[in-house]
């Protein structure tokens, strides 16, 4: 599937729905018309191919179109560190995604949310380091907005669909994103605890943030899997005991994400997506790099003045 570019009306109005697919979920149900996409970006390679095909829609609308990535690649073969973030959204952009949901999976840090359950994060704690945090930079400046970092309207979409599939939800909470691999300590936990901090995984940023500066509409839908290593009379955490859970949880993410779909309005004028760029470039177009252009063009060419 070709994209037209991000400037075009027809690409600014044709909602296409992507699916980052985390620890356990390394393919979607019920996509047909399948197509295996394998590309290049100016940022490297993604994680895996992408697949993409349609999902049905409820109410007699045409299908729509959604796009799945694994986000450790087939056989979960990444390290999160290892993870090329700017690829797989730049991926998801060339393939005219405009709503992003991310699958994740996470340690809980309330006793409150249990193993099994489903939180849609509304705030992120960043604790990665080292990751590439922008698209931006090589002479292009830009700082966009990070003070509500998840999409209202896909927000609400997932938390409902999640109640209908009768998960347990939290309707909003705080994710810390450690680097990892290594699970944390306890004094660690404890702290993010003290912090206000819900649940803690290792991937949603700095996947949000480019998600936000690509323009597309973001949200996560957060799986718990454990409780991390705080509880005084729970197991500490173990990826044997996250993939146990994770099992049970990617069949309901599953679910949750067809239901998503089904309930997708035709355009993005019903479901608006960020225009997060608008008001964050600075530098002066007239010294932006020819290179830099051409290596941002899908991503801020909409924006910058031909010189
Ligand atoms: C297998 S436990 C740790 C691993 O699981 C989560 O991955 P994802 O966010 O892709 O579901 C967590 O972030 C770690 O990468
Ligand atoms: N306890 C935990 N910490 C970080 N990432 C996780 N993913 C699943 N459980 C986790």
């Amino acid at each position: 599937m070709s994209a037209p570019h991000p400037a075009s009306p027809e690409a600014r109005d044709r909602l296409v729905l992507g699916v980052v697919g985390g620890s356990g979920l390394y393919e979607i149900e019920g996509l047909t018309e399948v197509e295996k996409v394998a590309l290049e970006t100016p940022f490297g390679r993604p994680s895996d191919a992408y697949t993409v095909g349609v999902l049905p829609r409820e109410g007699g609308l045409p299908p729509v179109r959604a796009v799945f990535l694994p986000r450790h690649g087939r056989g979960h073969v990444l390290l999160p560190s290892e993870i090329n973030f700017r690829a797989n959204v730049h991926g998801f952009k060339q393939l005219g995604v405009t709503h992003l949901v991310s699958v994740s999976a996470v340690g809980s840090l309330r006793e409150g949310i249990a193993p099994g359950h489903v939180v849609v994060p509304d705030q992120f704690i960043d604790r990665t380091n080292g990751r590439a945090q922008t698209f931006f930079g090589g002479g292009l400046v830009a700082h966009v907005q990070m003070g509500d970092p998840v999409d209202a309207g896909l927000r609400e979409r997932l938390l409902r669909a999640a109640e209908a599939e009768g998960a347990n939800i939290h309707a909003r909470g705080t994710c810390v994103v450690m680097e990892g691999p290594a699970f944390s300590t306890r004094a660690e936990s404890n702290l993010y605890r003290a912090w206000g901090a819900d649940v803690i995984g290792m991937t949603a940023l700095p996947e949000a943030k480019l998600a936000r500066e690509a323009e597309i509409a973001y949200a996560l839908l957060a799986m718990a899997t454990d409780y991390d290593c705080w509880h005084q009379s729970e197991e500490e955490v173990s990826v044997e005991a996250v993939v146990a859970v994770l099992k049970a949880n990617a069949a309901l993410s599953r679910r949750i994400v067809r239901r998503v779909a089904a309930a997708l309005p035709l355009t993005t004028a019903e479901l608006p997506y960020p225009q997060a760029l608008t008001h964050a470039l600075i530098t002066d177009p007239a010294r932006v790099p020819a290179e830099t252009r051409r290596r941002l063009d899908l991503i801020a060419g909409h924006l910058l003045p031909p010189v």
